[in-house]
This record gives C-alpha cells, structure tokens and sequence, in this order.
C-alpha cells in the first residue's frame, strides 16, 4: 500500500469513531476494505463488531498474531483537521484510527506476498471499556485460530517519529473502572438541615479518595486512583439527592489493586456514616496487566535494533491500561509503543499524532513478521 493510501485509510477512519461494541461503521469499512483483496488465502470472520482475519501461509509452521483495537472515546475533537470526526461528542484520541490502519497495512502486504506461517489479524472493540480481548480471546473463532504469538503496538505521543519503545515483563498497569453512586435526601437550598446533600458527600469522597495513592500505598510501589467525572443535582437552588463519581484504580500488582479497593470501599462507608446517605460501588471493567514475554520481547529488541530506520528506546512500565493483557496471559508475546509524537497527549482532544508513524510502523512490522515465519 501506498503512503497516500494508508493516510487515505486513516483519515476515513478518523471520521467516524465510535464507542464500545458500537463500532457498526467501522466494521462495514474494515469489511468493505478486506473484501477489496486477493481472495485466495484470506478468510474473514465477523465476530460481534470486531474482526478476525486469517491469511493462509504457504507452508505453515505457525500462526502470528497481530491485534488492533478499533474503539474512540467519548471525546469532542477540536484539532479543527478537515478530516475531523464526524460523530460529535466521540473521536479517536487513543490512536486507534493507527492501530487499524497499520493493521491493514501488515495485512495488505501479507495477502499480496504469502509467506509460509499462517498469520492472524484481529481487530478488537471496545478496547476503551467495557473490553473486547477478553470475550474475543474465548469465542469459537479464536479457539479455531488460536496464534502461537501475538503482537500488537500503541501509539505514544511522547516519543519521536521512527521510534520504538518496550520492555520485557511488566508494560502496563491492572486497571479496574470505579463508580460511586450516592443517595441521600434533597430539598431546598435555603434549609439544608432538612436535607442530606449528595453534592457535598461526593466532593468530600473525592478529596478522601486522594489520600490513598498518598498514605496507604507503598511509595516504592505505584498506584493511581483518578476520579474523571463527577456528576449530581439539578439546579442551583435546589440541595441534590443523588450524586455519582466515575473513575478508575491502576496498580502494578493484584495485591495493590485488593488493598486499594479496600481502602475505597472503608472511605465510602465512612461518608455512608458521616453524611447519613447510601452509597453503592461498582467496579466495571477490569483489566490484567500487560505482561510481555521475556524471550520474544528481547528478541524484538534487538530485531529492532538492528533496523536502521528504527531507534529503539527501553521504557518503564506505565499506569496505562489495555485489556491486550488479557491476551498476552494466554498467548505468547509483547505489546510496544510507536513514537508518534503530538503535542497533546493520549485522551486530548487535541491529539494530533503524526502520520509519518504509519508508514514507518507498517514498513517494520512487516520485516519483523517475515523475519519470524523464517524462523520456522
Ligand atoms: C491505552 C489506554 O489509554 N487504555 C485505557 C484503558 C481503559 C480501561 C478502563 N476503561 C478504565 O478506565 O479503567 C486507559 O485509560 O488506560
């Protein structure tokens, strides 16, 4: 595929983001692209609104894998790009218009010029939440197909163009969404010892929630708890009966993440008692760590060390979470960063990453999938 074309692909892409499990454009345009390819050795799957696709190597000694998620965020863009979504409130602030177009770009190349190992495309919703690896990971098409690896990268804002980043081990954190619903009882603003006001209660629980990654997590250790939205009343004369906050917990172990709970569930009750109202939590979505693969993430290291086009930087683990973790539990494998650099970050509206990545990343991933199935 051509530079213009893969832009082409992505800009399409970028036009129409859509939320979890919604993605009902974006798999009619991924499906209508597929089917624009020699036919001989592609099969394609639909599965809910995610896709796999195999192409059939010529003599095949096993199948990779390389995954792309396809989900925006409910985000309002305001890059002001000619090519800016169309769907408002909702964009691709995670990158994920790149993960799908380097996808079809390995792809492309692959059904063009078989090799001998099968190879597994799959394009996965609702990477953002409520979370597509898991459920995918068990569905009858992947036990069919199931890889003897598996890939996948995320564009990273912070780091150059033409750059690599990754880590054995640890890469991303565990995550867990939180919600907290309070319940307590309204009235008129004038008399509010009438009433017991869910709006002071859950500022007075966002607060408390801060003290956690503070005082209770060890400093060695590392643990995130951010409250991204809070939300209760109706007007402003009148004492609101319901207030609720969204946010999510990180940590880089499973006991962090029980302590942490923990200490949630103790400051929730105690604003149960101290502002006499109900509260209930729910966790939502939760993700496993992203955990690479010692032995294939060094020997990508140094694959990508010896490119010339490439610069490899070793990374720390981030609080980032993905549920790719999910798959890296149960396939072989590595996840890494794409140098993309854009002066606003993942989850801006602002975001604007670099499109020159597109090309370099398919250009590599492509060398490195060759390099693999010539390994036998
Ligand atoms: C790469 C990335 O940004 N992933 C998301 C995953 C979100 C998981 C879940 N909805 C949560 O908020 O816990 C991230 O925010 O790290």
């Amino acid at each position: 595929m051509t530079y213009e074309q893969l832009i082409d692909i992505r800009r399409a892409l970028h036009r129409i983001p859509e939320l979890g499990f919604q993605e009902y454009k974006t798999q009619a345009f991924l499906l209508d692209y597929l089917k624009s390819l020699p036919n001989e050795r592609v099969e394609i799957k639909s599965w809910k609104t995610g896709i796999f696709v195999k192409i059939n190597g010529i003599n095949p000694a096993k199948t990779i894998g390389y995954r792309a998620d396809i989900d925006g965020l409910p985000i309002t863009e305001e890059t002001g790009f000619e090519f800016q979504s169309e769907h408002i409130g909702q964009m691709h602030a995670c990158g994920h218009d790149f993960h799908m177009t380097i996808a079809l770009g390995i792809l492309t190349h692959f059904a063009r010029n078989p090799i001998d190992d099968d190879l597994l495309f799959i394009f996965q919703p609702a990477e953002e939440g409520p979370g597509g690896a898991e459920p995918m990971l068990q569905s009858t098409e992947m036990k069919q197909w199931k890889p003897d690896m598996i890939t996948a990268l995320h564009i990273s804002p912070d780091l150059p163009v033409g750059s690599i980043a990754t880590k054995p081990g640890l890469l991303f954190a565990n995550t867990s969404e939180l919600y907290v619903d309070l319940k307590g009882k309204g009235g008129h603003a004038a008399y509010p010892h009438t009433t017991q006001d869910m709006v002071v209660a859950a500022c007075s629980l966002v607060t408390q929630l801060q003290s956690i990654v503070a005082r209770n997590v060890d400093p060695l250790d590392s643990a995130v708890v951010t409250i991204g939205k809070i939300a209760g009343g109706t007007v402003q004369n009148i004492i609101a009966e319901r207030a609720r906050i969204e946010g999510t917990i990180r940590t880089l172990s499973v006991e962090s993440m029980k302590k942490v709970k923990e200490r949630i569930e103790a400051l929730v009750h105690g604003v149960e008692i101290g502002y006499n109202c109900e509260a209930v939590i729910d966790y939502g979505a939760m993700y496993h760590q992203v955990f690479n693969e010692e032995q294939l993430t060094d020997e990508f290291i140094e694959f990508v060390n010896d490119d010339p086009h490439t610069k490899f930087i070793l990374c720390k683990e981030a609080m980032t979470g993905e549920d790719f973790g999910y798959m890296l539990a149960d396939i072989p494998g590595f996840m890494f960063w794409l140098g993309v650099e854009s002066e606003y970050g993942l989850h801006h509206a602002k975001l604007q990453p670099n499109e020159e990545a597109i090309i370099k990343a398919v250009s590599l991933m492509c060398n490195y999938i060759t390099f693999k199935a010539n390994q036998g």
